[in-house]
């Protein structure tokens, strides 16, 4: 692209910058700019009396929320989180001088690689056939594709819980997880790195233990949930420290109840019924659910309490945030007047 983005005399060349923006994507980028190159301007030749001459002007590149800047050999440069957000890209050449003899130098060159994940308060996490999106049609006017066969979601979809007093949360529905993923099968990595930008995490779990498309064609609750956290914590370990709840679906099958008490057992020593799994499968950590919510998407059994068990502990968790982002503001004041009486 052709800015002319020289510096004045001896002045430096202007950058690349990205610039996070809300309702940007990557078709966006794609259709504003075709050519897919941004150039960093060159320096400015100089004479002998103007060494330091007027930047040249920055290229600014529109890029969405979320996104994380690769270098050709997958070193990160930066991340963008926040609209508004901006990263130096490449930087404009430096202006003549006399150290260079006067002569200006380029802009420097980099193949970058953009890679997008979803931003959500809430993602649904869970093997396929769970009923994620079901749930999320059910709290959200998200309408994603429901089918009784594995892997229907594909790509993430957000949806937005309203609630009375119209505060929002939104929450992803994800691919289905399935073991290995960890390990890219299933497009693991795809799918996993999601759920890494999602601040908490809704687990949804069928009772009926019926799974398709897995090694095995049934794993009960409570295998399902030590599989999905093995998987997790493979993956990042992290990840198992965010706040998670637990959402039991199809409540509404015959067998559920039964299913259910014995789920709600194993969960409270779970150590007791480690040994149903194999031995490479025992995640080292076990998820703590904030919540275990009975759930029908079908009859709408639990779905209310659901949706407040998810707004009150993203509620709790934001208060958290301000509480220590207070006593970090309150240490800062504290360590500056001390200094100050120090001086006096
Ligand atoms: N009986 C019963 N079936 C349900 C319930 N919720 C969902 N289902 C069925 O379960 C099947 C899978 O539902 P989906 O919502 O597509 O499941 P998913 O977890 O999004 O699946 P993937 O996208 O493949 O990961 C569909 O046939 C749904 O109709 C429920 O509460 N009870
Ligand atoms: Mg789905």
């Amino acid at each position: 692209m052709g800015y002319p983005r020289l510096g004045g005399e001896g002045g430096r060349g202007g950058d690349v910058w990205f610039v996070a923006q809300e309702r940007t994507t990557l078709k966006t980028i794609k259709d504003r700019y075709p050519q897919k190159r941004f150039l960093a301007g060159t320096g400015a030749n100089s004479s002998v009396k103007a060494l330091k001459g007027e930047k040249g002007k920055d290229c600014e590149v529109h890029v969405p929320v979320g996104i994380s800047v690769l270098c050709d050999d997958g070193k990160q440069i930066g991340e963008l989180n926040a609209a508004g957000e901006r990263l130096l890209v490449a930087r404009g050449g430096l202006g003549g001088s006399l150290a260079t003899n006067f002569m200006p130098c380029k802009g420097q060159r980099r193949i970058v690689h953009l890679d997008l994940k979803l931003i959500a308060d809430v993602g649904l996490v869970g093997f396929p056939n769970a009923g994620k999106s079901s749930l999320l049609s059910k709290i959200s006017h998200a309408k994603p594709e429901i089918a009784n066969y594995a892997f229907t979601t594909v790509q993430p979809e957000l949806g937005k819980v309203m609630y009375a007093d119209y505060k929002q949360i939104s929450v992803a529905d994800l691919p289905g997880l399935i073991e290995g993923a960890h390990a890219n099968k299933g497009m693991g990595h795809k799918f996993l790195k999601h759920v890494e930008r999602t601040k908490q995490l809704l687990l949804v779990v069928d009772i009926s233990g019926f799974q398709l498309s897995i090694k095995t064609r049934f794993r009960t609750a409570f295998e399902t949930i030590l599989l999905l956290t093995k998987e997790l914590e493979l993956y990042k370990e992290e990840l198992l420290t965010k706040p998670a709840v637990l959402a039991v679906n199809k409540m509404d099958l015959p067998c559920a109840k039964d299913n259910l008490s014995e789920l709600m057992k194993q969960l409270q020593n779970p150590q007791d019924f480690l040994h149903l799994l194999q031995e490479e499968m025992i995640p080292a950590n076990t998820l703590e659910f904030k919540d275990i919510i009975p759930i029908s998407t079908y009859t709408g059994e639990g779905i209310e309490e659901l949706k407040a068990r998810i707004r009150k502990s993203i509620d709790e968790e934001a208060e958290q945030e301000n509480e220590e982002y207070r006593k970090k503001k309150l240490l800062l004041l504290q360590t500056s007047e001390e200094g100050q009486v120090n001086r006096s």
